[in-house]
């Protein structure tokens, strides 16, 4: 008889994947998967930007991306939904939603803040970026056309991102779960380049976008008529 698979408890590593989610993709769910399998991780929290710091207006409401984000975590209870940034009213920053889970969860809970390597290039412009090692692990994964993948790290970071990741760096998932926060590990995950701004110029341009992201979504986005 097979082994019992190992049940998620609820003091493992939680792992939080941030986005803009203008819509959620298929990209973001198989991060998500991907990263929950790779690095042991109880569950993954889907945290849509309510006012993404670092772009602009996004196509639609943070209303309507955060109904998306629940669509396409129906039915998969590896995921759930924080609407914390959603219901904020301010910049969705980092660090603040780290220390409201810090409150929420207490200080030894393990996070894990989950980033493709796009957003992990731009960390230090972030508020606050470098105490953000302090509350929580960092999870990056490759994704097309970004330099910083896994295998040529620590030659293609910015020389500050290096640095601040010399001695964080694992590629050991077990270290995850020892400890709370701070450290950095590269993983690999089926590479998709699936881009939510690839998704509105499909919809835009009258085009499919089909299988590119759950049917539930799609459904949504022409019930609403977003991105036309
Ligand atoms: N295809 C993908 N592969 C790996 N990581 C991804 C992928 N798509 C998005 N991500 C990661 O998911 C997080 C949230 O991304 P975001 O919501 O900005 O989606 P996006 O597709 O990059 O959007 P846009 O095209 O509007 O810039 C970021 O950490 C980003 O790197
Ligand atoms: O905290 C910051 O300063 C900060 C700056 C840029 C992006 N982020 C977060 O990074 C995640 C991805 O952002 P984006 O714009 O690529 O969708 C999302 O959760 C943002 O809130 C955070």
């Amino acid at each position: 008889m097979a082994p019992p698979t190992e049940q998620p408890d609820g003091n493992g590593p939680l792992g939080l994947l941030g986005g803009t989610f203008d819509p959620i993709h298929l990209g973001h769910l198989r991060l998500a998967e991907e990263a929950r399998e790779a690095l042991g991780l109880a569950r993954v929290r889907l945290i849509p930007a309510g006012q993404p710091p670092h772009r602009s207006e996004p196509g639609s409401t943070a209303d309507d991306r955060l109904a998306m984000a629940r669509l396409a975590a129906t039915g998969n209870p590896g995921l759930e939904i924080d609407d914390g940034e959603v219901r904020a009213e301010r910049k969705s920053y980092t660090m603040l939603t780290l220390e409201r889970l810090r409150t929420e969860l207490g200080p030894q809970r393990p996070l894990v803040l989950i980033l493709g390597a796009d957003a992990f290039e731009g960390l230090p412009t972030w508020h606050r970026w470098q105490e953000i090692f302090g509350l929580a692990h960092i999870a990056v994964a490759n994704r097309p056309g970004y330099s910083p993948h896994a295998r040529r790290w620590p030659a293609t970071l910015s020389p500050e991102l290096a640095a601040a990741c010399q001695d964080r760096h694992t590629a050991d998932p077990a270290d995850l779960r020892h400890t709370p926060a701070g450290h950095v590990m590269p993983f690999d995950m089926t590479p998709l380049a699936i881009s939510a701004s690839l998704i509105r110029d499909l919809i835009g341009n009258g085009h499919s976008a089909r299988y590119l992201l759950p049917d539930s979504v799609l459904d949504y986005i022409g019930s609403h008529g977003l991105y036309r």
